[in-house]
Formats: structure tokens, sequence, C-alpha cells
């Protein structure tokens, strides 16, 4: 398939890395015109290795794609309303966002075709053309409007340390990464710490206990949908990972608050629920927010 990926962030080179292995035609549409080859260090490998695809600027060349991945952060989506708006309605659009408020910016794109994604695997850039694969994980698809004739083809993309899988339900698998980005994401950034510490340290797990019961208290249906074993798990299974936020924050990027931990807090809002202790992350990592970028 000819696929487009727009933004070669960490994300983006891990899908176009390891789509271009599986022999699919990859084009990154890039705002940086310094870049002129991306490289993927996957996990055990020790030397980085080409990613085979051609870099281009301008979103006309998009035009020709058979999809294409939106993989910037949910705050970069805004300027890209434009570009988005001037592609072909029918080419299928895939956005990999972690949150919820990018489906409102969705909403409001002309495109007939969208598919949602949710990326569990851990990838971080080592420098502004590496992306090291950090921690495999799966990848959930789900069509959220229209048709997409090459989801068969595309799920077929079964590539090892790779797995991409349908979702017939993928909201409920965006809401449930959301819960889980904001249990662990905004501790681990206060805190200054990897995310196994939520685990090890006595304190940390009190504070990440009493936070999983305030979220369950409001979105009592998610008691089977998220356990605390599962908590826990994550946390091991990603115990030397800086989480994304702490890591944006420690880049003086941007964090994706509003749409993780934002958009849990209003959810619970709607049914006049706070989460206090949540609540009270949130308004401070807003405020270290305004340092960002
Ligand atoms: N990293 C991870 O492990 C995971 C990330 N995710 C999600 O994936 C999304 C992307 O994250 P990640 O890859 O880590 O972020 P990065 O910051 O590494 O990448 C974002 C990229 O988007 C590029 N970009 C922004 N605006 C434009 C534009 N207008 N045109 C072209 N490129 C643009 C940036 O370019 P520039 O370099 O010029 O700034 C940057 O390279 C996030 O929503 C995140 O939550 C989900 C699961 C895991
Ligand atoms: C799964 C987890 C918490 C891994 O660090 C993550 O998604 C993130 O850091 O954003």
């Amino acid at each position: 398939m000819r696929i487009g990926i727009v933004g070669a962030g960490a994300i983006g080179m891990l899908f176009g890395g390891y789509l271009s292995k599986h022999g699919h035609d990859i084009t990154f549409l890039v705002r940086n015109k310094n870049i002129e080859q991306l490289y993927i260090q996957q996990e055990n490998l020790s030397e980085p290795e080409p990613i085979k695809c051609q870099i281009v600027s301008s979103i006309a060349t998009m035009n020709q794609m058979e999809l294409i991945i939106v993989a910037v952060k949910y705050h970069h989506l805004s300027s890209l309303k434009k570009d988005l708006d001037s592609l072909p309605r029918e080419i299928p659009l895939m956005f990999i966002q972690n949150g919820l408020l990018h489906i409102q910016f969705i909403d409001t794109l002309k495109q007939s075709n969208i598919i949602l994604g949710s990326v569990l695997h851990g990838a971080t850039k080592s420098n502004p053309a590496t992306v090291q694969h950090l921690g495999v994980g799966v990848t959930s698809i789900g069509i959220y409007k229209g048709k997409w004739t090459s989801l068969e083809q595309f799920l077929h993309s079964n590539i090892e340390n790779f797995p991409i899988q349908y979702s017939q339900n993928i909201y409920q698998i965006l809401f449930k990464k959301a819960l889980l980005n904001s249990l662990i994401n905004p501790l681990t950034t206060i805190a200054h710490v990897q995310n196994g510490e939520l685990i090890k340290n006595e304190s940390y797990k009190e504070i990440l206990r009493s936070i999983y019961e305030e979220i369950l208290e409001a979105f009592v249906e998610c008691k089977e949908l998220l356990s605390w074993e599962e908590v826990v798990s994550l946390c091991q299974n990603t115990e030397k990972n800086y989480s994304s936020m702490l890591k944006d924050y420690q880049s003086g990027r941007i964090m994706e608050v509003e749409t993780i931990v934002g958009a849990i807090l209003r959810e619970a809002e709607n049914r006049n629920k706070a989460l206090p202790i949540l609540n009270t992350f949130y308004l401070l990592l807003k405020e270290m927010n305004k340092a960002g970028e």
C-alpha cells in the first residue's frame, strides 16, 4: 500500500519503520526540511537501520496515498486542519493520538473515512532522525467513520514486534488508555520518577491506588475494563520507562495534559462526579505546561 505519514516523530517513525519492512511504500510529510534520512533502532538491536521511505514537505504529495497516518501530537492537529481538508475526501485518515480530545478535532474534518488507533508501544527519539523502540505493544485500530476497503490488507501487515489488531469498540480502548495514562503519567511527572517507582515506593503506590479508586467511583462500568492488577502490571512492564508526559516536560515540550487528564475530568464532571486527587495533579500540570515549547 502507498502509506503517507504526517509527522516524523517517535510514533510516526516507528510505524514507518515497521510498515516499510512489510513492503508498504512509505512517504513522510515533515515540517523540518533538513531531514534527509530516518532511522529505526529496534528493541534488541544496537545499530539503527535506515527506514526505506520518501520524505516530503508538501501536503499535495499525499494526494496519491491509499492511507494517511496522522502521527503528530494532539496540540499540533489544529495547525494541520487546512492541509487535511485539502486532501481528496475519500483517502482514509488514521489518527493514533493518546487521549480523547482529538476526536472532537476529527469531527470538524471533511474526510469521509476515519480510522482511530490506540498504540501501546513505547518509543522515543534518540535524535531528530532516529526512533528507539523501547517496548513492544499492540496497536488496536477501529473504524470511526465511513469505510476502509484496505482494512484486511493492513491487518495482514502483521510484523514481528509490531502486532496490529482490529477492535469493534475502539472508543472503549482509547478511553481505557486515557484512564491508564491519567493514572501513571501525572504522578510520574510530578514525582520525577520512572513508571516502576509507582509500585515500588509505598507512598506513590498509595497515591496511585487512591486515584484509581476515585476514578472507578466515577466510572463504575470500568470495574471490569480496568483492574488494579492491570495498572500494577503496566507499571511493572514499563518500569524503566519515563512516561511520555515526564519526557515532554523534561524536553521543554507541551505535555498532553488536556486531552488525557482534562478529558477524563470533564467526562467525570458530566456525571456530576468530582475527582479531587486527579484534579490537583491536573492543576499542577497545567501550570507546568505554561513553560512548554
Ligand atoms: N511515543 C510513544 O511511545 C507513544 C506516543 N503515542 C501518541 O502518539 C502521538 C505522537 O507522539 P510522539 O510520536 O511520541 O510525538 P513526537 O513529539 O515524537 O512527534 C510528533 C511529530 O509531529 C511533527 N509535527 C508536528 N506538526 C507537524 C506538521 N504540521 N507537519 C509535519 N509534522 C508535524 C513534529 O515535528 P517536529 O519534529 O518538526 O517538531 C514531531 O516530529 C501522541 O499523541 C502520543 O500521545 C501513543 C503511544 C505511545
Ligand atoms: C503506557 C505509558 C504509561 C508508558 O509510559 C504511556 O502510554 C505513556 O508514557 O504515555
